[in-house]
């Protein structure tokens, strides 16, 4: 499999053409295209509605397409044998929103899941990976025994997060990984994207609507609007768009409150965030 050079020379890791995806007479997705860069952080924004995890769910083939291809790590999905598909999706890891761990299994067996489903290991090295996961997102090692019950809502991210990583994925999509965090809790859980990403050399697409995370990690931003992507491109060129829903995300009374954020690096993020 040959990847994708998108047309700047740089590697697409997702590529998608031309995708339309309804559900009987609506329409959601119309015709649209994509690239997502090895290496960079894309947050995904949109109105609320306009089909954001449609198009995650489309792309993980968790949806039927009406027509496009996707691309993922340069492989068309619809042409590979269902051995390599198995073996692209080893690829990719998923952060559904509200964490989706499930509620009879610890921390270790949630993690362990995706590898008794794809690898063959024996159990104590499946432990031994599972916590070194569970280390690799800032969890304290008896994390490992308790139950998503017993785990506060950013500890809970963060196990989903250990799963989304259980093999190594090229990729990871994240399903508003911040909602409901609090402002701290919410930028430590960036930091730890942006500290994967540099330390991994992970790509990641995040569905968000948190724009302190857009502001603070985010290499580039793409916009759902009108059925297709908008505008995509760094946080200069969002508030350089004239469009009016780009406009207000933006440049509305929220993200003015964020003090310096065209400045903000990496890192301190939590520095950055607005507490509302
Ligand atoms: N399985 C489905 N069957 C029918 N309609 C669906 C289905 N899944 C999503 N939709 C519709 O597709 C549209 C886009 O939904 P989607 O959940 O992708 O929006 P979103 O951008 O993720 O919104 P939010 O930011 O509120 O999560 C909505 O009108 C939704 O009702």
């Amino acid at each position: 499999m040959e990847p994708l050079e998108g047309s700047n020379g740089r590697e697409a890791v997702l590529s998608v053409r031309g995708l339309t995806v309804g559900f009987g007479d609506k329409l959601v997705l119309d015709n649209l295209d994509l690239d997502v860069y090895r290496g960079e952080i894309l947050g995904f924004v949109g109105a609320s509605g306009a089909g954001k995890s449609v198009l995650m769910r489309t792309v993980l083939r968790l949806l039927p397409r009406r027509s496009g291809q996707i691309h993922i790590l340069g492989a068309d999905y619809d042409a590979v044998s269902a051995e390599e598909r198995s073996n692209l999706d080893t690829r990719l890891g998923v952060l559904f929103q509200h964490g989706a761990l499930f509620s009879a299994l610890t921390v270790k067996e949630n993690i362990q899941l995706p590898m008794r489903e794809y690898l063959k290991l024996p159990k104590v090295l499946m432990d031994e990976l599972a916590y070194l996961k569970i280390q690799m997102v800032g969890l304290p090692a008896d994390a490992g025994d308790k139950y998503p019950s017993e785990l506060s809502g950013g500890m809970i991210k963060r196990a989903a997060l250990a799963r989304a990583l259980a093999l190594d994925p090229d990729l990871v999509f994240l399903d508003e990984p911040t909602s409901g965090l609090d402002p701290i809790g919410a930028a430590e859980f960036d930091d730890l994207i942006a500290r994967l990403r540099d330390t991994l050399g992970l790509t990641v697409y995040m569905v968000t609507h948190d724009l302190d995370s857009l502001f603070s990690v985010c290499d580039r931003i793409a916009v759902l609007g009108q059925k297709r992507v908008l505008v995509e491109g760094p946080l200069t060129d969002m508030l350089a768009c004239d469009d009016a829903w780009v406009k207000s995300y933006f440049r509305g009374k929220r993200a003015r409150s964020i003090p310096k954020h065209q400045d903000t690096t990496r890192g301190s993020s939590a520095n950055a965030r607005t507490s509302d």
